[in-house]
């Protein structure tokens, strides 16, 4: 792989001296050329097949660019269609926004949709393999210029707080919902459950960056956590905005949304902008017994 393999500028605070480890990994990982996805060989992993046959519906792109993917990534990417849908929303509510935040950016799925709505667009992960996959797969959209990549456990750097110092307009975050298991119970426990950490303290560390929050999470989540969290961290009158999101007739997860443009947009958002930029589909909404969470159900296909 030639030298220029990689602009190490898009790798926040990897230097060759401070970071040696880091640095020659990352440098390895271009070099082998890690992680490419050949569209005309099935992945040897039998319980990835699934995921490998609807691959373009995670990448659009997958079959004529270069796409790079971990085993993880097969299972956890945010398909295109949502993450378009995310990104447009995301726009519609806040018109004026120029820098956004994706917490746990995996390969990119969401970083990659974001980063052609917006341009700025930051993604953190802790894992070296997933932000290099993340960089490749930006290059393929034509969007690595607009992205900027921090490794490290989203606990470490939010203590830290300097990403609270770069007047962030909103940060999105689709954490680990701990594998396909998280169906096994009716109603799933977003403070037990949720990775890396609780429903509330994850609020508290994305509200510390950014009064604009989304978090993609699982469909049967508990509703009730999602309102004590929020009246814990907003006060009585804070309010939540909850999205489910469904593709092919299936509720694929929720978008929960915090931060007054979002939870009570001007306008409602499939009549904003031009049809081409619409977030594309129907809703149908509804308020809770109590009013504090917006209920809204987002059918893509409709
Ligand atoms: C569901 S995936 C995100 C998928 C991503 N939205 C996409 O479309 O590719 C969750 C990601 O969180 C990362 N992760 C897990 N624990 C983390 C932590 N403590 N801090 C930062 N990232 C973490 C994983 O490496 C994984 O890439």
């Amino acid at each position: 792989m030639a030298r220029k393999s990689f602009d190490k500028a898009h790798f926040l605070h990897i230097d060759r001296h401070k970071h040696r480890k880091e640095y020659k990994r990352l440098k390895k990982l271009f070099r082998d050329n890690a992680y490419l996805v050949n569209p005309n060989e099935a992945v040897r992993n039998k319980q990835l097949l699934k995921y490998w046959r609807t691959r373009s519906l995670l990448f659009s792109k997958i079959n004529d660019c270069p796409i790079y993917m971990t085993d993880e990534l097969w299972f956890s990417v945010t398909p295109e269609l949502i993450a378009k849908f995310l990104a447009k929303f995301i726009r519609a509510c806040l018109p004026e926004a120029t820098k956004v935040m994706d917490v746990f950016c995996g390969g990119g799925g969401n970083t990659i949709q974001l980063a052609k709505t917006f341009p700025t667009v930051y993604g953190i992960d802790a894992s070296l393999e997933h932000l290099y996959c993340t960089y490749r797969n930006a290059r393929a959209y034509d969007v690595a210029d607009r992205i900027w990549l921090k490794h490290g456990s989203w606990q470490h750097i939010a203590a830290k707080g300097r990403f609270a110092k770069l007047g962030i307009d909103c940060v999105f975050g689709s954490p680990p919902w701990g594998g396909p298991d998280y169906l096994a119970s009716k109603s799933y426990d977003l403070e037990a459950a949720l990775q890396p950490m609780g429903i509330t303290e994850m609020l508290a560390t994305f509200l510390s960056v950014s009064s604009n929050v989304i978090l993609f999470l699982p469909r049967n989540s508990n509703l009730d956590q999602i309102s004590r969290a929020t009246r814990s961290l907003l006060g009585p009158s804070g309010q939540c905005r909850v999205v489910y999101v469904k593709t092919n007739g299936y509720t694929k997860g929720l978008l929960c949304m915090w931060g007054a443009a979002l939870v009570s947009p001007k306008e409602e958002q499939p009549n904003v902008g031009s049809d081409d930029e619409r977030p594309h589909g129907q809703a149908e909404e509804s308020q809770d017994e109590r009013g504090k969470k917006v209920l809204v159900n987002y059918d893509l296909d409709g």
